[in-house]
């Protein structure tokens, strides 16, 4: 198949015209170029390019908005916008114009090269489904670092069909706010979006979470329940910390994936789902794989297409953006309305940030909550990113702290700047403890399908202990039973 062919390119900047003549014509291309939209309709017509080149912004229009229009006559022919406005809504506008691919501006000739190879490989081959129209609604990622504007082209190239994807990333990079935008903008936006955490589950529970299980399957499966596959039927699953899956587990989800069926642990049917996979992984699968910690043919199966996020101290340029972000919500959510001035942005870039944007997302509503002054000083910022300080202020708050005493903090944080600067209310203690212990206790017995026993056996607490705090926390077990 020829990778060479006929390309007109739209830009209104003389260099680049020039550029990119020249390093498509070294590759063999044969190529013309127009400086505005007016100028490019003309050669459209003469010219019968198998690839089209067009830049957004272009004197007489909008390249991107005349996208339909320009090839309404010439339906088989790719089009390849360049542009400079490199955000997510910019991607994704770009392929639902029906736009084969978008390169961001400044962009490399290899690149630009190789996309205009495969265009005319692919020649007059059909496009991929069209993508959900969306709403034109704000979309939730922000950053327009050149790492980030590689993970948006990713996405716009796989929110029309329902290739597999593997995310991959350190803690709190965005794993999960990627699945849910693809989920979001893709056709299956309409139908469920069920996400597992495979971490989150104790292991021994993992298959029939997943799968499902017919009545008296093990001890405590009172009635049928449809696993997560069921759950997501026709939509999105998204399997998270899929590094942390056991192998019998791993080994049951490829038989699920390769034969579109499931079947219920301690049963005989098998039920056809049709689900898309979103994965995620902080770990790096590919060395599990070679420790045969990780099933390879799994691996493949779920990384047809890999996304991989940059960690916070990779994008520093997205940094004030991110913050300014945050305080924003925390003003919308009631917490003072802070800024943040130069210098403290630049403090801010200089952090190296382990818990990546959940970590900022956090330090900004502390600020938000904690801090006096309306615009926050580099030395402001300093002091709370300072681990002494910080510790004597805040015990929690310690270098290796988890997820969840990150959240409690955040739920904290908000709890206290709901009472102002007031001393906190009386029995505060005890009300923290009863918010987290009631969940706790609720999901274990939900997970132990009510059985008191293995509930307690969870916990590692005995069952008397469980069940005097189910009292003590106002929790009646027949009616958690009922409910499991
Ligand atoms: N690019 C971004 N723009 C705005 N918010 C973001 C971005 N990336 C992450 N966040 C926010 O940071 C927090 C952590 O993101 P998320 O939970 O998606 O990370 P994760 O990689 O799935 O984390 P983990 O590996 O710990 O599960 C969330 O509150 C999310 O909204």
């Amino acid at each position: 198949m020829s990778r060479t062919g006929r390309v007109l390119l739209i830009d209104d900047d003389a260099a680049i015209r020039t550029v990119v003549r020249e390093a498509l014509r070294r590759e063999g291309h044969e190529v013309e170029t127009a400086a505005s939209l007016r100028e490019g309709r003309a050669k459209l017509a003469a010219f019968k390019p198998q690839v089209l080149l067009t830049d957004v912004v272009l004197p007489d229009g909008n390249g991107l908005d005349a996208v339909p229009a320009l090839i309404a006559d010439h339906p088989a022919m790719p089009v390849i916008v360049l542009s400079a406005q490199n955000t997510l809504a910019t991607a994704v506008r770009a392929t639902e114009q029906g736009a084969f691919e978008y390169l961001p501006k400044p962009f490399d000739l290899t690149e630009l090269g190789r996309a205009v190879g495969d265009a005319i490989a692919m020649g007059g081959a059909e496009a991929g489904p069209e993508a959900a129209a969306t709403t034109g609604d704000e979309l939730p990622l922000i950053g327009r670092s050149p790492p980030m504007q590689e993970v948006y082209r990713t996405i716009a190239r796989v929110i029309g069909n329902d290739l597999s994807v593997l995310i991959l990333g350190e803690s709190g990079t965005g794993k999960e706010l990627v699945a849910r935008a693809i989920h979001d903008l893709g056709t299956r936006q309409a139908r469920p979006f069920v996400a597992i955490n495979m971490a989150a589950i104790p292991r021994e529970l993992i298959e029939s979470e997943l799968f499902g299980h017919e009545r008296g399957a093990f001890t405590g499966a009172g009635q049928r329940t449809a696993g997560r596959f069921e759950q997501a039927q026709g939509g999105t699953l998204f399997l998270d910390e899929i590094g942390d899956m056991p192998a019998e587990a791993q080994t049951r989800l490829l038989r699920v994936l390769q034969s579109g069926e499931v079947s219920p642990v301690g049963g005989q049917r098998s039920i056809k789902v049709d689900v898309r996979i979103i994965a995620a992984t902080n770990k790096d699968l590919p060395a599990l794989v070679a420790d045969h910690a990780f099933r390879e043919d799994l691996y493949y199966r779920l990384a047809v297409v890999p996304v991989r996020l940059p960690a916070l101290r990779d994008r520093g340029e997205d940094i004030g953006e991110l913050a300014r972000h945050f305080l924003d919500r925390a003003a919308a959510e009631g917490l003072p309305r802070k800024s943040l001035d130069l210098a403290a942005v630049e403090r801010l870039r200089r952090h190296p940030w382990p818990g990546n944007v959940r970590e900022l997302e956090n330090l900004m509503r502390r600020l938000a909550a904690l801090t006096r002054e309306e615009v926050v000083t580099a030395s402001v910022v300093e002091a709370q990113l300072d681990p002494a300080r910080r510790r004597a202020a805040e015990p929690q708050a310690l270098a290796g702290e988890t997820d969840l005493a990150q959240a409690v903090e955040a739920h904290l944080t908000r709890l206290f700047a709901a009472h102002g600067r007031d001393l906190p209310p009386d029995g505060l203690y005890d009300a923290v403890l009863a918010e987290v212990e009631r969940p706790l206790l609720r999901l274990s017995l939900a997970a132990a399908r009510g059985n008191q026993l293995r509930a307690a056996r969870l916990l590692g607490i005995n069952r008397n202990t469980l069940r005097k705090k189910l009292s003590e926390r106002g929790l009646d077990p027949a009616e958690l039973r009922r409910n499991a």
